[in-house]
Parts: structure tokens; sequence; C-alpha cells
């Protein structure tokens, strides 16, 4: 049973278990709300016995409240427990769900980020997580709580009077069947209304991460129309939600109240033929006052439970999503990354890479060149396994990458991106990422390699200047150098470059490449570079052209023949003479 819950609501095996002493307790609970009811009854008696014989009716009542006050103790034990094991319980649940879902997050491969939507994620890792936190503490166990308890109190009922327990209860599973029969309806709706709030949602974000450039390209009217129709929608599909199941849940629990009157009409006939004495009367009507309300609620909590089933859906298809593995021990002969034959596609639409062979040996810098689109920067990314190939084999000093696990393989290779992600952290931690153990003297002197130095001591703390969030306070080239200052201070045995030093003017690209050059001893350089100074004293260059490897040599061999890589440095040399009129 715990592996159907864990399964069916996604949850750990601790949460499982929590899920089935919460609900324990909450039968204990509601049962325990009838035992008054059985004190009231005792106490009726004694007045009724008392006044039919003559003899003080407050007579044998005082023991009875004094079993009324312990048992008022006794109720409010047990709702402690039921409240600890609902919501203590749910809450570390929560938490787990949350570690469990970043830790998952961590190691998925890139793949699925290309998938799914970022402010999606950002969505499931919050609102859903808080929503399903709400389930599990109030919706879940109630409702099975309230199950299972009114299984119990009907069989007792029916011992006691099966043609009255017949006139209070045949009202409750034409209810249920009603609440049920309408759950596609609320299901529907209800997946219509979180569809079009989660598309609010990833308007705003896009709305939040792109106003420069709406601002820029003058769209904001537009864009703000379109966002105002998300708007638009998600409201009409909140009321068209409430409506349907408002509809549904109030229509079964008016109907519930019919078993009030079917209990009174059954009872005073009973009464009236004899063969139904008072206080059993009276125990079935106070039973059918008590009953109806949290069956009730049940069915609220139902609607609410249906509703989860989408973010439940939502989460597991993350937690069942298949992850990079590999081996944690690694010990390559050398720092080589060869390409074989490597076909690689994203999202399965036409391929990117088409059979792909070349090497990048170890004390040599290779560089991939071509037009843009080739592929240069997808065979670099699968070169550090930040997505496997689809055929083929890239290895790492003869080792299959795709057999090694993605963090210890990355230990191996320090990445200057094109596009580089700052944190919102100081200079001097926004550079120690390179290497968490580095001392400041250590991150001081990779800062002063990158030509870092000079603008890092303009900022109002130095290096404990905070940097806003992605480093938006700093230029495209500053943000460079940061970058390139990581990858100086991880000093890994294998670095890819891909336009490291685009942003950079020249005086500073002269002055970073003398870094890089120090760094790049006897290492395993891939450079991805279209200022083809930069590509000239390359050792190898790869010629990349619509995913296939169009040319590969020494750059000055490559001059001698008449192919696409003496084209682009032709190009270039005569686009540095162009002048705007
Ligand atoms: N994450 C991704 N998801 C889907 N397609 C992608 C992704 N990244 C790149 N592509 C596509 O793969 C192809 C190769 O892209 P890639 O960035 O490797 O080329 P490139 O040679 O590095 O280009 P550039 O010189 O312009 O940076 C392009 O058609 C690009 O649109």
């Amino acid at each position: 049973m715990i592996r159907k819950l864990q399964k069916v609501y996604a949850l750990t095996e601790q949460g499982a278990k929590d899920l089935v002493k919460a609900t324990l307790w909450t039968v204990a609970a509601n049962i325990s709300l009838m035992i008054p009811m059985g004190v009231l009854i005792l106490a009726l008696e004694k007045i009724i016995e008392g006044l039919s014989y003559g003899a003080d009716p407050a007579g044998g009542v005082w023991w009875i409240t004094a079993f009324g006050a312990v048992l008022v103790v006794f109720i409010y034990i047990i709702h402690w427990f039921q409240y600890k094991a609902l919501y203590i319980a749910t809450y570390k649940e929560s938490a787990n769900r949350r570690i469990r879902l970043g830790e998952k997050l961590r190691e998925l491969p890139l793949s699925f980020f290309g998938q799914r939507d970022l402010s999606d994620l950002t969505a499931t890792m919050m609102s859903d997580c808080s929503s399903l936190e709400q389930a599990f503490s109030h919706f879940v166990p109630q409702m099975w709580g309230t199950v299972i308890s009114t299984i119990l109190i009907t069989i007792g009922l029916l011992i006691m009077d099966w043609r009255m327990a017949l006139a209070v209860l045949w009202v409750v599973p034409v209810s249920f069947v009603l609440v049920l029969a309408s759950r596609w309806l609320q299901v529907k709706y209800g997946t219509q209304n979180f569809l079009a709030k989660r598309a609010v949602t990833d308007g705003l974000q896009e709305l939040l991460e792109t106003v420069k450039d709406i601002k820029a390209c003058n769209q904001k009217e537009k864009y703000l129309k379109g966002l105002n129709e998300k708007l638009d929608q998600a409201e009409k599909a909140t009321i068209r939600s409430e409506l349907v199941t408002g509809t549904c849940i109030t229509s079964a629990q008016a109907f519930l109240k019919l078993g009030l009157a079917t209990t009174v009409l059954v009872g005073v006939s009973l009464l009236i033929r004899g063969s139904l004495e008072l206080t059993m009367f009276l125990i079935f009507l106070i039973a059918a006052s008590r009953l109806y309300e949290p069956i009730g609620i049940t069915f609220m909590n139902m609607a609410a439970v249906f509703s989860s089933q989408i973010k439940i859906k939502r989460m597991k298809e993350i937690e069942e999503q298949p992850v990079q593995t590999g081996k944690q021990e690694y010990t390559p002969k050398n720092y080589d990354i060869t390409f074989e034959h490597v076909n690689f596609s994203y999202n399965d639409s036409d391929g990117v890479l088409e059979n792909v062979t070349f090497q990048a040996k170890q004390g040599e810098v290779t560089a991939l060149v071509g037009p843009s689109g080739g592929g240069k920067s997808t065979a670099a990314r699968l070169a550090a396994r930040f997505w496997d190939a689809d055929a083929g084999k890239i290895s790492l000093g003869g080792m299959d990458v795709s057999e090694v696990e993605p963090e210890t393989l990355l230990k191996n290779y320090a990445i200057v991106f094109q596009d580089v992600v700052l944190f919102r952290d100081t200079v001097m931690e926004n550079i120690r990422l390179g290497r968490r153990e580095a001392t400041d003297e250590e991150v001081l002197a990779a800062a002063g390699a990158a030509q870092c130095d000079e603008f890092i001591k303009k900022l109002p703390q130095g290096y404990q200047t905070m940097i806003g969030e992605n480093g938006a306070t700093l230029s495209g080239g500053e943000r460079q150098r940061i970058s390139i200052a990581r990858a100086l201070l991880k000093d890994a045995p294998v670095i890819l470059l891909d336009e490291a030093t685009a942003s950079l003017d020249v005086e500073n690209e002269t002055a970073v490449q003398a870094a890089l050059s120090g760094l790049i001893q006897n290492k395993t350089v891939l450079i991805i570079a279209h200022r083809m100074r930069t590509v000239m004293g390359a050792d190898k260059v790869v010629v990349l052209a619509e995913g296939k490897v169009a040319e590969m040599g020494h750059p000055q061999d490559l001059m001698k023949e008449k192919g696409l890589f003496r084209h682009m440095v032709e190009l270039q040399t005569e686009s540095q003479g162009w002048v705007l009129h």
C-alpha cells in the first residue's frame, strides 16, 4: 500500500507512511467527536429514568459529567496527535519534496531544460509544491480519514437499528456518486484554469526577462496587449472552474441534508408504531446532525484533491526523467578529446552534427571555426557531456564521456562561454566559483591575470562589491573577464573557450590572450572564435559547416587550399577595411 500511495501522490516512502498515520489519526479524531454524543445520551437516559420513577433527575448525572470532563481531555490529546501527524509531517515532506526536486534538476541533462519552460519549472518548484503542501496538510488525510470513519460509524449505526441507519445514510452514496460523476468536469475545467494561470506566470517572467528588448523595439503596447489577453483568459478560466466545482459540490452537500428529513420521518413513524425507543430516535437524530458535516467537507476536499492531480502529474514528470549517470572514479591516461562519427540533434529535430570525427590533442590548441549555426558550440558542449551524442563516441583520454558521471567529468574542464552567468554575490565569490577552496590571494592572482583588477578596484567596494542579478551592472567585456578569471583559477586540464574574448577590445584581448597562453601549457584547448587572428595561432583548425567537418588541418596548410577556411579569413581581412558611409 505504501508503494501505491508513493506512486499516486508522488511521495517519499516516509511521506506515504506519514500520510497513513495522519489518516488514522483523522479517523480517531472523527470518531472521538461521536463519543460526547454517547455521553449525552447516557445523561438523557438517567434524567428520563429519574423523571419516570420520581427520583432526583440529576442523581446519576454527576459522575457522567466527570466522565465527560475526562473525555474532553482525551479528545484534546487525539486532536493534538492528529495535528502533529497532519501538519508537522506534511511540512517535513514538503521540504523533502523541494530538496528532491532540486537534486533531480541538478542531475538532469541539459536537453531537459531545452524542452521545459524555465518559468514553468520555477512555478512547479514553488507554487505547485506549496499547493501540494496545502493538499496534504488539509485535504488528503481528512478525505481518507472521513471515508474510513464514516464506514465505521455506518457499521455501528446498522448494528443499532438498520431501519434508522438506512434513513440516515441513504443520501451518502447518492451524493458521493454525484461528486464522482462530476469529477471529469472538475478535472477538465480545473486543468484549463491551471494552464491559463501558468500562461500568465510564463508571460510575466518573459516580460521581466525581455523588458529591455521590448522597449528597444517599441513593442510595449503589443506585448502588454498579449499579456492582458492571457490575464483575461485566466480570469474566465478561474470563474468557470469555480462555478463548475462550486455547483457540483454544493448540490451534493444540499442533497446530503435530505437525510435529516428522512431520519425524522422514518423515526417518527417508527415511534408512533412503537417499534423504536425515544432514546434510540434521539441517538439517530444526533448522529445525522453530526455525520453530514464532515462528509460535506470531504466533498470539498475531494474537489481539491482532483485539482492537485495535474500538479502531482507535473512533479512526477520531473521526478521520472532519466538522469545522466556514470562512473564516479575516472583516471584518464591523457586528456585528448576524440570525436568518432558523432551524430547529434536537439529535440529529435534535424541533425545538428553529422558524422563528426576529429581529435583535440593534449598540449595543443584546436580551433573550431565555421559559419554561424554550423554546430561549433554544440560540439564543444558535447565534449563536456552537457548532452549525450545520438550516435558515435566522444572520449576524453580514451574513456567514453557518456560513461562518466557528469560532475566527475566536469572536474577536468574549465569552460568560458559566450553567455557568461554571474551570481548575485560579491565579485570575489563570483570568481571563487572556479575553485571553491581557493584563497583570497589565489582569487586576486587569477583576477589580475584575466585583466580584471583595474575595473574591479574602481567598483564601490572593490572585490567585495555585490554584483546585481546576472552581473547586470557590468559591461559585456567585464563579465567575460570575470569568467576567464574563474577558468584561470580552476586550472583544469581541459579548457573550452567559446568566443571567450569576443566582447573584449583589442588591447584587452591581447592582454587576456597572453594570460590564457600561460594557462594552456600542456593542456587540451578547444577554442571557438570568429576572429581569425585568434585562430591563426592554433595547432589545428576544424571547420564545421552545416554540422559536418568541411576541412581540418594546420591553419597555414588550410590557407594554401582554396577551401572554406581560406575564404573566411579573406572575407574577414576584407571586412576590416570597411567603412560606414
Ligand atoms: N539548445 C538548443 N536547442 C535547440 N537547438 C539548438 C540549441 N542550441 C543550438 N541549437 C541549434 O543548433 C544549431 C547549431 O548551433 P550552435 O550554437 O552549435 O552553432 P555555432 O556554430 O556555435 O553558431 P554560432 O557561431 O552562431 O555561435 C543551430 O541551428 C542552432 O539553432
